[in-house]
């Protein structure tokens, strides 16, 4: 994969940005997201690539743009062929309620790079480089805990694990705060929890939690680029012998997306088979202030936004901070982050 698409795919990533961020408080999350999607597909077809979309915002029948199976790119004579997991806004209720952390952002690999996962829940376990080896899913949490602790050389008391603050967490969060662990649990928002393990300059050293599959895979990117490590596992977002008609159904579309694609629910899941290559590209930009990138800030036509950009291949990770004349963008672009 030719490596200067690192900026193109960070140019996808600053437009949804731009597009959420001209929905933020505003209270509803699916225009946000819309907008949002509607930008990255528009700066997709942009792109001198043959790509397919392979995260996407679902099935066909469910998402009118960036469905899985979308093909995407300019696909000119000799374009990289190349598998696309995007989240166009990964924290729709933070962007639509005006809270932290919420982020643009997409994965870009060969074909073949990425698990194709159903919209389901993936159960996440995420350790940076220095406690690669020490996760294993089939262990209990406590035990990971414990062995995360000895491999970085840290009291227990001095481990930082992040969370989803969900009530299907609750048992999990008693339990490391009874071993003496510091616990953040967060409103929304695994996949930059999930990057932060891998950065140099932060103090979360784990991330567990159950949240969406997709996001899992989009994080594995990134999580593999950097050297860190992380065992996954899908499970049904909705219980095949659930109390209603439509949960039950909801569950079986579930398992049977799942057995399509040949995975197993509840079966581990190790990174490279979440991330089958280091040949990826992740690019994240802030839509609203975070951990990891700046939100946008914007004054009348001028806006600024942070990107994350992380080319798997070099592991180099680069910050962009770019200052946009957003009356000066493509027309087909204003219309939708004006
Ligand atoms: O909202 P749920 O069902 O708890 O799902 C958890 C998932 O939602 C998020 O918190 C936010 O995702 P969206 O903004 O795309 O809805 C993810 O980070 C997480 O994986």
């Amino acid at each position: 994969m030719n490596r200067t698409l690192a900026i193109e795919f960070s140019r996808v990533v600053e437009a949804a940005a731009l597009a959420g961020y001209k929905w933020l408080g505003r209270g509803d999350k699916n225009i946000a997201d819309g907008a949002a999607v509607e930008a990255m597909r528009l700066m997709l077809n942009k792109i001198d690539i043959d790509g397919e979309i392979v995260i996407g915002e679902g099935e066909i029948d469910e998402a009118p743009m960036l469905y899985i199976g979308e093909k995407v790119g300019t696909n000119i004579a000799g374009a990289d062929a190349v598998d696309i997991a995007v989240d166009p806004i990964e924290g729709t209720r933070m962007t639509a309620m005006g809270q932290s952390n919420a982020v643009a952002v997409l994965a870009v690999g060969e074909q073949g790079a990425f698990l194709k996962a159903p919209d389901m829940y993936m159960e996440k376990l995420v350790v940076g480089p220095d406690a690669k080896d020490a996760i294993d899913l089939s262990l209990s949490l406590e035990d990971n805990i414990r062995n995360v602790a000895k491999a970085l050389n840290k009291d227990i008391r001095e481990l930082t694990v992040v969370t989803l603050a969900k009530p299907r967490h609750d048992e999990q969060i008693k339990a490391m705060q009874a071993m003496g662990v510091r616990v953040f649990a967060l409103p929304d928002g695994d996949v930059a929890a999930s990057i932060l393990c891998c950065m140099p300059e932060s103090d979360v050293d784990m991330m567990y939690c159950i949240g969406g599959a997709p996001e899992g895979v989009i994080s594995a990117a990134a999580i593999r680029a950097m050297g860190g490590n992380m065992q996954a596992r899908l499970l049904a977002r909705h219980d095949v012998k659930g109390d209603t008609p439509e949960n039950r159904a909801a569950g079986e579309i579930e398992i049977s997306r799942c057995q399509a694609l040949g995975l197993v629910v509840g079966e581990i899941l190790p990174l490279d088979r979440l991330a089958k290559t280091d040949n990826v590209i992740f690019a994240a930009t802030g839509i609203t202030k975070g951990d990891l990138v700046e939100g946008v800030q914007r004054k009348g036509n001028i806006a600024t936004t942070e990107t994350l950009v992380i080319s798997g291949k070099s592991g180099t990770i680069r910050r962009i901070k770019s200052t946009h004349m957003l009356n000066r963008k493509s027309a087909d672009l204003q219309n939708i982050i004006l």
